[in-house]
């Protein structure tokens, strides 16, 4: 998942932008970059890291502009070489740069139609470069010297007929303003909002909401699956339309349960809110499937299923206790590159205190159980601190299947879920006791507050896919390209940046 933002404002946004990028840095933690537009020039700083590793004093210096882009990467497609950092960037028509979240299922076969028809260059491996050059393309079709907003819907419109899978985007054309567009089943999140300054109204896209909030600009809205805005380089106008022909909504439902941060408002569902509600259906669930339980003590996994946790033990009418501490310095362990890293970081990640723990029944919750190297690791701390049995919920049901929209999970053999029964997880896991939620509660948590929410890419636990293009020829080729091992000997690949005002 990686996490995109724009803003067009009357006075330099370098700041903006990077600070939006550390609220977003939840999305990715792989490489930061930042693209800003100053009387027709681009400049670029990007690299592998964490934002404020990537982006110092020096560079924040040279970034000038009052419009720009900015991303996060969590590679889900290519390889973590910093050469596939993001923002990209073609000369083409006008000079355009673009940040994507999300992942395109058909880009094998747009790279070829690019080379055939469109005659372009793909430099990378990544995803995001075919969908800044449809983009480009799509934008030269129009056949103007003046971009207005027309032509950027026009173009939109162009790359949904030609794109398929995820991608939440936004582009930057120099001397003529930012374009942020969603897919048609707006699978990722997008949304956007607007401050008054003095100098006049300021704009800003972000993939979460949290953003606009901590810079001080109010939410306008979510951007609608299939939509686009247009904002002028001047900030003078703002334009949206709809530039898909069946738009619908079909958002992942894995952001709610893990990857947004529970104070973003998604689609008009606050993520808090809809965890709190997780907690409650897993607990009906426990009280239903299980009502002698014997559980002491509620105990979250820190971060993410901290939220569900409390209102399922609210809801049990047990006990909550905050049993395990977490490291604040060790960032998110799931979306790191390679297992080895995972493990080893979950173990310096939390630690137990075995006050919580000795003689105790304990539920330990998380949100989701995707590879079990959390949930393994931690049943076994929580043994060693002292517990007398051992129970685990998940606050998402089992995860069986490969995620092919910007979640790299592509092998089905390292999903811990996958041909097992919950009696063989909860044994391969060391659990006492599993208990998953069910599927229809967890669509339910979300929905409450949006019934317009019909559909969600509920993927990962059905096989399923809401693009409809995914056979098992496909899944077969990702797994081979995208495994643990296949990671591994890519990136040990020499590493390169290009050129670009890249400066340093
Ligand atoms: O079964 P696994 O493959 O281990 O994946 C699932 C775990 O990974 C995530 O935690 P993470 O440490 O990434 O982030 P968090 O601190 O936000 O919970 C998620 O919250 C689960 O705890
Ligand atoms: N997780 C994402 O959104 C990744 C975007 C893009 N597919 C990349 O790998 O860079
Ligand atoms: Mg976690």
């Amino acid at each position: 998942m990686c996490g995109i933002v724009g803003v067009v404002g009357h006075s330099p946004v370098n700041q903006a932008i990077f600070d939006a990028l550390t609220v977003l840095q939840h999305r990715g933690q792989d490489a930061a970059g930042v693209m800003t537009c100053d009387d027709g020039r681009l400049y670029l700083r990007k690299n592998n890291g964490l934002v404020r590793d990537v982006i110092r004093t020096r560079h924040m210096l040279r970034l000038l502009g009052s419009m720009g882009i900015g991303h996060v990467r969590y590679p889900t497609a290519g390889s973590s070489n910093s050469a596939e950092s993001q923002p990209f960037y073609v000369n083409s028509p006008f000079g355009i740069s673009m940040a994507h979240n999300g992942n395109l299922t058909n880009a094998r076969q747009l790279r070829e139609e690019l080379f055939r028809s469109d005659r372009r260059h793909i430099n990378t491996d990544s995803d995001s470069e075919v969908l800044l050059n449809i983009f480009a393309h799509e934008i030269a079709k129009q056949g103007k010297l003046h971009v207005d907003a027309d032509d950027a819907f026009a173009a939109v419109a162009g790359v949904h007929q030609r794109v398929r899978g995820a991608y939440a985007a936004v582009a930057m054309i120099i001397g003529y303003g930012i374009v942020a567009f969603r897919d048609p089943n707006g699978i990722r999140p997008l949304c956007y909002g607007r401050r008054e300054t003095d100098d006049g109204v300021e704009y800003m896209v972000s993939s979460e909401s949290v953003a606009l909030d901590c810079l001080g600009f109010e939410r306008v809205r979510d951007v609608a699956p299939g939509e686009a805005v247009f904002i002028s380089a001047d900030g003078k106008q703002l334009a949206t339309r709809q530039c898909a022909e069946q738009p619908r909504y079909a958002p992942c439902i894995f952001e709610y349960v893990y990857f947004a941060r529970p104070d973003s408002i998604i689609d008009d569902v606050l993520v808090h809110e809809a965890r709190l509600r997780m907690g409650e259906r897993l607990a009906d669930k426990i009280l239903r499937t299980w009502p002698d339980h014997d559980i002491d003590v509620v105990i979250p996994i820190p971060d993410t299923s901290r939220t569900a946790a409390l209102q399922l033990a609210y809801a049990l009418g047990v006990k909550y206790a905050e049993g395990f501490m977490k490291n604040r310095y060790i960032g998110r362990t799931f979306i790191m590159p390679g297992q080895k890293q995972r493990k080893k970081s979950v173990k310096q990640k939390l630690n137990p205190i075995p006050f919580e723990f000795i003689g105790k029944n304990v539920l330990l919750v998380d949100d989701s159980i995707v590879r079990g190297t959390t949930s393994g690791e931690i049943i076994r701390m929580a043994r060693e601190a002292g517990a007398r049995r051992v129970y685990f919920a998940s606050a998402a049901p089992a995860v069986r299947y490969p995620n092919v929209y910007g979640i790299d999970m592509p092998a089905v053999e390292e999903l811990i879920a996958a041909g097992r029964s919950e009696a063989q997880v909860a044994e391969a896991i060391g659990a006492d006791r599993l208990v998953y939620q069910d599927l229809a509660d967890l669509e339910e948590a979300v929905r409450v507050a949006n019934p317009k929410l019909a559909h969600f890419d509920t993927s990962c636990f059905t096989g399923e896919y809401v693009t409809g293009d995914i056979d098992g020829a496909y899944l077969r080729r990702l797994e081979t390209e995208r495994n643990d091992q296949a990671k591994l000997q890519r990136d040990g690949e020499e590493d390169s940046v290009p050129e670009l005002y890249n400066v340093s």
